[in-house]
């Protein structure tokens, strides 16, 4: 793919209109779209995934290391650029209710551009700089005026970690542009739903800025390496207006997919990121509690009990540290072993390590009656064990599931060592369905208390692009060079699954869908 985007024409309309749209949920919201227009670029799509933290979440914003997988739950961005003579550029993200047209000319430009200020698209930022903040609080005060407070911060995080990127990659001279954003992954429950949004407003802004070559199926390893380094140390300054002080773990992962174990000793240098590139098959179940939270509170939580008891706080980062490590160790044995299987001392040894880990994540003040609900409901069934994932405070678990426990034969039991993209997760959810005895029970009591079960595979792609949005769908269109999949079109499908249907980076056999094109490393 060539980075050559914005084409010069000057000669046509663009108007932004109103319409009735729906949510993710089926919610009917008020959205703008593009009633006509004879844009100066195609329309192109990005598209970044969700992580799961298997072990090591908080840990890891104070220098320990954690381990987490990409999920196949994935956001998805669509960028349109309008005419030369239009000046402005919107948001709108209908997931969140936030949508907003800035004119361009009235945003801070001379701030983001003083000598002093001006970073390039290659530097290492690794901080947020609070007078450039500062600078765009008039126009994110300007966000969703009549909605509540809460809701209000949720918009004004979004949109100036948006403006912050748009400023420090674009130019006053930046194309008029519509951005609309809807995800899989469902907001503040542990997912990285937050880095993946980042991630891709970090890509699209680059792709227009000219700052990124390919991706391209020819492209060298150590030349996709550089443009995601790109991508991620932008989209880490998106996370940090959006979740206060993040480790860079989510937006990591979220970049460059598959597994790793991610450190971060010191916030001036890069991140030390050992990939795991034959993460086992284990069976894992993903349940959200649906008790929504913030991250940036959680992550705050923890600060504020390290100021207080600041050597016990200490012990408990490490001894979490300490379980990461353990877990790297006996999956990098099963690595080393090429063993087809996991055998059931290994996944017996990481559910023990989930456990514990749990426990000192609660020790930090970071679970929620809901997450011990559910936790005993696991207990109670005598399945497997569960850790929160993410933040906690609410937000979605991890359960992996004991074969033995769950009554399966030898045959089930039987777990595929493999490449990083084999599926992972799915045998969670399936071995529920199918369990006996324990599991049934676990699956009826999940249903009856309004928990939510996820199917996801770990470990898949990170960040794709697909320039053009074109996609063989199958419908009558694509017969004809592909279906275009314009701002409309993207806005008006029904909830996840009519995201995932209409642009799902993964098909209908859940290999990558053509069109969409990644960085591999
Ligand atoms: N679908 C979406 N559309 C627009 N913005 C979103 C969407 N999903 C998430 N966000 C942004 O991410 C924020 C949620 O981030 P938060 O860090 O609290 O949760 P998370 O990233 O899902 O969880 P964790 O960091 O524990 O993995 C939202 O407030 C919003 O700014
Ligand atoms: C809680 C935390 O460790 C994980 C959030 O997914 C925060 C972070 O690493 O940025």
């Amino acid at each position: 793919m060539s980075t050559t985007h914005v084409t010069d024409d000057s000669s046509s309309e663009e108007s932004v209109g109103r319409r009735s749209s729906p949510d993710q949920n089926g919610r009917t919201s008020r959205n703008h779209f593009r009633k006509s227009s004879i844009p100066l670029a195609p329309p192109f799509m990005v598209s970044a995934p969700g992580k799961v933290i298997v072990y090591g979440e908080h840990a890891v914003v104070h220098g320990k290391p954690a381990m987490a997988a990409a999920i196949s739950l994935r956001s998805y961005l669509h960028v349109h650029t309008l005419t030369k003579s239009s000046r402005t550029v919107s948001l709108f993200f209908p997931d969140i209710s936030l949508s907003h047209t800035w004119s361009i000319d009235a945003l801070p430009w001379s701030t983001f551009q003083h000598p002093s200020k001006k970073r390039n698209y290659y530097d290492l930022v690794t901080a947020l700089d609070h007078e450039l903040v500062a600078s765009l609080k008039p126009h994110t005060d300007a966000v969703s005026p009549d909605y509540p407070p809460h809701e209000r911060r949720i918009h004004a995080h979004t949109a100036t970690a948006f403006l912050y990127l748009f400023l420090s990659l674009g130019s006053p001279r930046s194309h008029s542009c519509i951005y609309s954003l809807r995800s899989a992954i469902p907001p503040g429950a542990g997912l990285g739903s937050s880095a993946s949004v980042t991630v891709c407003l970090a890509t699209a802004l680059l792709l227009q800025a000219h700052a990124l070559s390919g991706p391209h199926p020819d492209q060298p390893a150590p030349e996709s390496a550089t443009q995601l380094e790109r991508i991620n140390r932008w989209a880490f300054v998106g996370e940090c207006c959006i979740h206060g002080n993040p480790s860079g773990i989510d937006n990591t992962v979220s970049t460059q997919g598959k597994a790793a174990v991610f450190q971060r000793t010191d916030y001036a240098r890069p991140p030390s990121v050992r990939m795991l590139r034959r993460f086992p098959s284990l069976p894992l179940l993903l349940v959200n509690t649906m008790q929504v939270r913030s991250t940036a509170t959680e992550v705050a939580k923890v600060a504020r009990l390290r100021e207080g008891h600041p050597e016990i706080a200490d012990g408990v980062l490490e001894a979490i540290g300490r379980v990461t490590g353990s877990a790297e160790r006996v999956i990098g044995r099963a690595e080393e072993d090429g063993a087809e299987g996991v055998s059931e001392g290994t996944i017996r040894h990481l559910g023990e390590l989930m456990g514990i880990n749990h426990g000192l994540l609660v020790a930090l003040g970071v679970s929620h009656p809901k997450l011990e609900r559910l936790r005993a409901l696991v207990e109670q069934a005598g399945v497997g064990w569960t850790k929160l994932t993410g933040a906690g405070g609410g937000g979605c678990a991890i359960t992996l599931l004991d074969p033995k426990g769950c009554g399966m034969d030898h045959s089930e039991r039987e777990t595929k060592g493999s490449e990083i993209d084999v599926p992972l997760m799915e045998k969670g959810p399936k071995m529920l369905e199918n369990g006996v005895g324990g599991l049934t029970q676990l699956q009826r009591d999940l249903e009856a208390e309004g928990f939510e079960k996820f199917e996801t595979i770990l470990g898949g792609d990170g960040v794709g692009v697909l320039y053009p949005a074109v996609l063989h769908n199958g419908s009558e269109e694509s017969q004809e060079g592909g279906e275009e999949i314009d701002q409309e079109k993207f806005l008006s499908v029904q909830g996840r699954d009519g995201v995932e249907k209409l642009v799902g980076v993964l098909g209908p056999g859940r290999g990558v869908r053509e069109g969409w094109r990644f960085w591999t490393v």
